[in-house]
């Protein structure tokens, strides 16, 4: 991998800085550095890192690099890739390829009461809600590396109405289900089809304000304009696969209807292709400063009661896809909550599902 990408443009030489940051963290104790004022974006705090030289790859520099800013060997600790993005500082521009290190606590230990790295910069360990919540001032292109810290572990997908059919009411019995399952402050992708069942997800938000949801992006219009009080639930839109393809093929309308999405994405893949499109999507709204994609459900993992047709992938399978994403990746279809830390294994940010989820 180079250290810097030339790209000749009429008389424009623009150089791109290729840049390893590691996102370290133990438990919610997040590191950051602090630039000195003479650096580019000095005066401001930053993930350690530095630029990725000419003959490593990200994960090589990765290491070099936290190990010569503060002296933890992260060699042996599990590096999931969170995502890439450029950014034009207009005096430089940057790729910036991040990755998630959780320390051990006997590291944590080790290095907690270290104010000062050896090369000589502040360091300190925030709370990771204050880091989320821009207490501390990042540089700008930092923004979507927060907005991907804040996929929590594990995501919960609500049932189909159809699996309550057999009931009298199947969509009261949707309601009491889901009311009472879902854990408290989970993040849930209310996975909804019809009109009924959007009038049952509603009435589940409002039964459970503590819960973030994620909406299906074809209901958009629907919440936002009609229910804004439930509107600061909605944590994110998803968008299926067929959609995502839709809008690469600029198929008409679907490109206005995704800049009207002001929330976060989502969206679902199941092969190369799809991440490619996701990848050319979260970079086509990094540089109209929309909301960013802050994850995809690459699924199916491993072979699911839900969709006995489609062929699991597999982990190694899942596991290359996964590699090229440019967001964080979340691992469904056929998972168990207690798989978190093999999927991450795997390059999983976080693993999602019905049963056992909910
Ligand atoms: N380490 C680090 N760099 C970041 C972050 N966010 C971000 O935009 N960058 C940018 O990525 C580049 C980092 O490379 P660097 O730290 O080796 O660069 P530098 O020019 O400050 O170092 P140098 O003095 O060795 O040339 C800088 O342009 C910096 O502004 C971050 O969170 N951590």
């Amino acid at each position: 991998m180079s250290n810097a990408s030339t790209k000749q443009l009429g008389n424009d030489i623009t150089v791109t800085i290729n840049v390893a940051v590691a996102v370290i963290y133990y438990k919610d104790k997040y590191l950051l550095g602090f630039r000195d004022k003479s650096q580019h974006q000095g005066n401001r705090y930053e993930f350690i890192g530095g630029k990725i030289e000419a003959h490593e790859t990200a994960n090589q520099a990765l290491i070099r690099e936290v190990a010569e800013e503060t002296g933890i060997v992260i060699h042996y600790n599990t590096i999931v890739k969170l995502g890439r993005l450029h950014h034009d500082y207009g005096d430089k521009k940057v790729s910036l390829q991040v990755y998630r290190v959780e320390l051990t606590s006997h590291q944590y230990d080790v290095y907690k009461h270290q104010d000062y790295g050896l090369e000589g910069q502040m360091l300190a360990w925030v709370n990771k809600s204050e880091l989320l919540a821009g207490s501390y001032n990042l540089p700008a292109a930092n923004k979507t590396i927060l907005e991907w810290l804040r996929l929590p572990s594990k995501i919960a997908i609500t049932y189909p109405l159809s699996h309550f059919s057999t009931y009298p009411d199947a969509a009261t019995a949707w309601l009491q289900y889901h009311q009472a399952h879902i854990a408290s402050d989970a993040w849930v992708y209310i996975r909804v089809q019809d009109i009924g069942s959007k009038n049952v997800a509603k009435q589940l938000m409002g039964q459970r304000p503590d819960i973030k949801v994620i909406m299906p992006d074809d209901i958009n219009e629907h919440y936002s304009n009609h229910h804004p009080a439930s509107s600061h639930q909605i944590i994110a839109h998803h968008l299926t696969q067929t959609s995502l393809l839709q809008w690469v093929d600029e198929v008409k309308n679907n490109a206005a209807q995704l800049q009207s999405l002001h929330h976060p994405l989502i969206v679902s893949c199941h092969d190369a292709d799809s991440i490619y499109a996701a990848n050319k999507l979260a970079n086509s709204r990094l540089e109209r400063q929309e909301s960013p994609v802050i994850g995809i459900f690459l699924s199916p993992v491993l072979a699911t009661q839900t969709h006995p047709d489609a062929k699991a992938l597999g982990w190694e399978t899942w596991s290359d896809l996964a590699a090229l994403a440019d967001m964080p990746v979340i691992g469904l279809g056929g998972l168990s909550p207690n798989l978190f830390t093999q999927a991450t294994q795997y390059g999983a940010t976080s693993i999602a599902g019905i049963r056992q989820f909910l």
